[in-house]
């Protein structure tokens, strides 16, 4: 087993940091698995003077999962768009074909007092929003800037294939059979044709699924009920632009966006992993980020890629430990708890593994 482990820019290199003294406790214990770093994002400019070099991309290739921290900053956001540390991040996952993402979240009762919303509206909270990864507005063609009578125009193409729904709704089908058998997806097909298709295909597809319930909703409404009532939903699909956003969303009612894992995966479960979060540039080099998603990440990448759930329950575990002894970083502090920083929460999670 091979895994790249991609730090990247702002707090990415402060969170892998910790999510690798996780692997290295699993590696001693037996299991058996090789690290190889790589450069990915504006590190990769830094270095190579592009975001996604050919090393990255052989090393990528080869490897079995790649763990991410994150990408960007501002030091990079002049640069001509293809320089750009967020190219590499969207380039990775198009050339691997990583086009389901998974994105849990899931309320640890320890934190339910951490979210924003009252703890009677989050607790119990166990949603996980499926995202499609690799097409939508992000990669449609024809898009850019240019002059049209007189003055600037911006432009983007939302553009969905019906076999690119399918897979992802079959993806997000498959996920709820092993939950709680519902299905909610998102769309806003009152206006736009492209997620009239997407809701077309996916009511096509749960034929393939009749064990499943499936419901419909916009994807503004979708929004409210997230804060309104989230425990109304169990398994959510929707397209690349909207679970960028509704991930983002339903990260507050976790306590913190520094809880959120993710898995994005091919059609073979090779995958890259990370946080939903991006690198933080107002917190990077304090010791102040929240590394349990980049943890929590690593268990998925044992459950999804390589098949160990019981690794995978052990680290869970061990941050539902860390969770009730108290320990917590500042974005989900509470007073009377043990503030720590990104390393401290690192040493606690190793304490308990
Ligand atoms: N997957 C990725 O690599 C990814 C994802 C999102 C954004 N980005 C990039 O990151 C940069 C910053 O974007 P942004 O500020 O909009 O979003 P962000 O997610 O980096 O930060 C938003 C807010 O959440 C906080 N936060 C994020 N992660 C945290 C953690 N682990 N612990 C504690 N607090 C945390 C930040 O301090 C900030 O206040 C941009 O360049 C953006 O393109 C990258
Ligand atoms: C950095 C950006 C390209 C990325 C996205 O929009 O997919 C990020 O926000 C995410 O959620 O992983
Ligand atoms: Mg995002």
């Amino acid at each position: 087993m091979k895994i790249a482990i991609l730090a990247g820019d702002g707090i990415g290199p402060e969170i892998v940091a910790q999510a690798v003294r996780v692997l290295e406790v699993l590696k001693s214990d037996g299991l058996k698995f090789e690290l190889e770093p790589g450069l990915l994002g504006g590190c990769a400019v830094d270095a190579a003077g592009e975001p996604f070099p050919e090393a990255t991309r052989r090393l990528v290739t080869d490897a079995d999962a790649a763990i991410l921290g994150a990408v960007g900053g501002p030091r990079y956001d002049m640069l001509p768009r293809q320089l750009r540390p967020e190219q590499g991040l969207l380039g990775i996952r198009k050339m691997l074909g990583l086009f389901a993402n998974l994105r849990p979240a899931v309320l640890y009762s320890e934190l339910a007092n951490a979210s924003t919303l009252k703890p009677e509206i989050v607790a119990g909270l166990d949603i996980l929003i499926v995202r499609e990864l690799t097409g939508d507005i992000y990669f449609g063609e024809p898009r850019g800037i240019e002059q049209r009578d007189g003055q600037r125009v911006g432009f983007n193409t939302m553009i969905y294939s019906e076999a690119e729904i399918r897979r992802i709704a079959r993806v997000a089908f498959q996920a709820a059979r092993k939950r709680n058998r519902r299905l909610c997806s998102v769309d806003k097909m009152n206006v736009l044709e492209c997620t009239q298709l997407w809701r077309d295909v996916v009511t096509e597809t749960n034929k393939e699924y009749p064990d499943v319930e499936l419901s419909h909703m916009l994807v503004d409404n979708a929004a409210m009920q997230l804060v309104r009532n989230p425990r109304q939903f169990d398994v959510m699909v929707t397209g690349n632009m909207f679970g960028d956003i509704l991930s983002d969303e339903a990260s507050m009612l976790t306590g913190s966006i520094g809880m959120l894992p993710s898995a994005s995966l091919d059609d073979k479960n090779k995958g890259l992993y990370e946080p939903i979060h991006g690198s933080a540039p107002d917190i990077a080099g304090k010791d102040m980020a929240n590394p349990l998603a980049t943890i929590l990440s690593v268990a998925m990448m044992l459950r999804y890629t390589f098949d160990q759930e019981a690794v995978a329950v052990r680290i869970e575990s061990a941050v539902k430990k860390v969770l009730a002894q108290g320990y917590r970083t500042e974005d989900i502090y509470e007073p009377g708890m043990k503030k720590v920083g990104t390393k401290g929460m690192g040493d606690a999670v190793l304490a308990n593994i």
